[in-house]
């Protein structure tokens, strides 16, 4: 018989200042599970490229998604949370062809309340600027990829408890039994 874990393998999914650091770290918490901030994977030339508020492009996600995929590869019998942009389907594909088991969390919001947090927020390398093409890029999940849907508009620990309620406490993860 598989074991099944209620410890997801989660990426924390959203444009920018969305909250993917600050929800994945509470995620983390609460299901007592490693987690690390995508931002931090990002190759150098890529974060002076966003600083310099140029936007990222297909070629340039394309190793930062490798090493995010490798992360989760790593963490699929534990579980794990990451924050990852992850924008377009086709990032996703790329993330699922390293770990089929992932999921979603899509921290959705509209511009107006995105743009508010990004400009309350100081010291971060991501310019207000790029929030504009942020949005045009994303893609939302579709209706076969696993993963929830949570609207930012409420505190973090509101939209930690709902990602709980929907995706953990109701779905376990079956992960095959250690030999
Ligand atoms: N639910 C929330 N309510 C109020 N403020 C929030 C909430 N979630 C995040 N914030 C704040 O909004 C700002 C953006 O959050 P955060 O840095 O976690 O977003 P992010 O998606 O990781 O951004 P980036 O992708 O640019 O690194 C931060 O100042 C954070 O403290
Ligand atoms: O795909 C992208 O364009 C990038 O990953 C950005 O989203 C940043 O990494 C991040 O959100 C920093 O603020």
């Amino acid at each position: 018989m598989p074991m099944t874990r209620t410890t997801p393998l989660v990426v924390v999914m959203g444009v920018s200042g969305s909250g993917k650091s600050t929800v994945g770290r509470a995620v983390a918490d609460r299901l007592d599970v490693d987690f690390v901030d995508g931002d931090d994977l990002h190759p150098e030339a890529n974060v002076a490229k966003m600083a310099a508020g140029i936007a990222l492009d297909d070629d340039d996600r394309f190793p930062w998604l490798e090493a995010i995929g490798e992360w989760l590869a790593a963490h699929e019998s534990t579980g794990g949370a990451i924050a990852c942009s992850a924008l377009k389907r086709i990032y996703r594909d790329q993330l699922r062809r390293h770990a089929p088991d992932v999921e979603f969390l899509h921290l959705s919001g509209s511009q107006e309340v995105i743009a508010a947090r990004q400009a309350a927020r100081h010291g971060h390398f991501m310019p207000p600027s790029l929030l504009a093409s942020q949005f045009a890029t994303l893609e939302p999940l579709a209706a076969d990829e696993r993963g929830v849907v949570v609207d930012v508009d409420q505190s973090v620990d509101e939209i930690v408890q709902e990602y709980v309620d929907r995706a953990v406490a109701s779905r376990p993860h079956p992960i095959p039994e250690e030999s």
